[in-house]
């Protein structure tokens, strides 16, 4: 049976909403697959022990930044650092597909940046970006890239 593995991490609910969605949107196409979610923020609050991946996966990652502009000054990456500990454990960079940024346009150049900085530091893809929870255009057309990545 096919398997698909979403690694995210969300603050406040926003990613959690967009792979909620996506992995309904998957199955609908494909009725026995099986979406594996690895929720970093409940792995980190829960005291588990990070695992290397057995399977290929697709990474999620918000922007939270404080400070720069994106272009010229500095930028710090808040609250998601846990996603890249993740990636970065075991060498599970080199299960990575690729990322899929999020974020809010009102942040202009540092819209969804820090998934173009991993994607730089990890030498994976960015796949896709898309706003806040996501429009249904953002499922399907993040879920077909999926789709297509593990040939369903
Ligand atoms: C403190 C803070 C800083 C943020 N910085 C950025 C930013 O630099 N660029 C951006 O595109 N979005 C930024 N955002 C917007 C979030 O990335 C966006 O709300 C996202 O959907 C949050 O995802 P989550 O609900 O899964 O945590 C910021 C939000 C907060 C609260």
């Amino acid at each position: 049976m096919a398997k698909v593995s979403l690694v995210y991490i969300s603050l406040s609910g926003n990613t959690a909403s967009f792979i909620k969605r996506l992995t309904a949107y998957l199955q609908e196409g494909h009725a026995d697959l099986e979406v594996e979610q690895v929720n970093i923020k409940d792995l980190v609050k829960e005291g588990q022990d990070f695992f290397a991946m057995d399977n290929q996966f697709v990474a999620f990652l918000p922007t939270y930044l404080e400070g720069g502009n994106g272009v010229d000054s500095g930028d710090v990456e808040i609250l998601t650092n846990d996603l890249a500990a993740f990636i970065e454990y075991e060498e599970n960079y080199k299960k990575c597909f690729g990322i899929v940024g999020s974020g809010n346009r009102n942040f202009n150049n540092q819209y969804c940046l820090t998934a173009k900085q991993y994607s730089q530091r990890f030498g994976f893809p960015l796949l896709d970006t898309f706003e806040l929870r996501g429009l249904q255009n953002d499922i399907s057309r993040v879920g077909d890239k999926i789709a297509e990545l593990y040939r369903l």
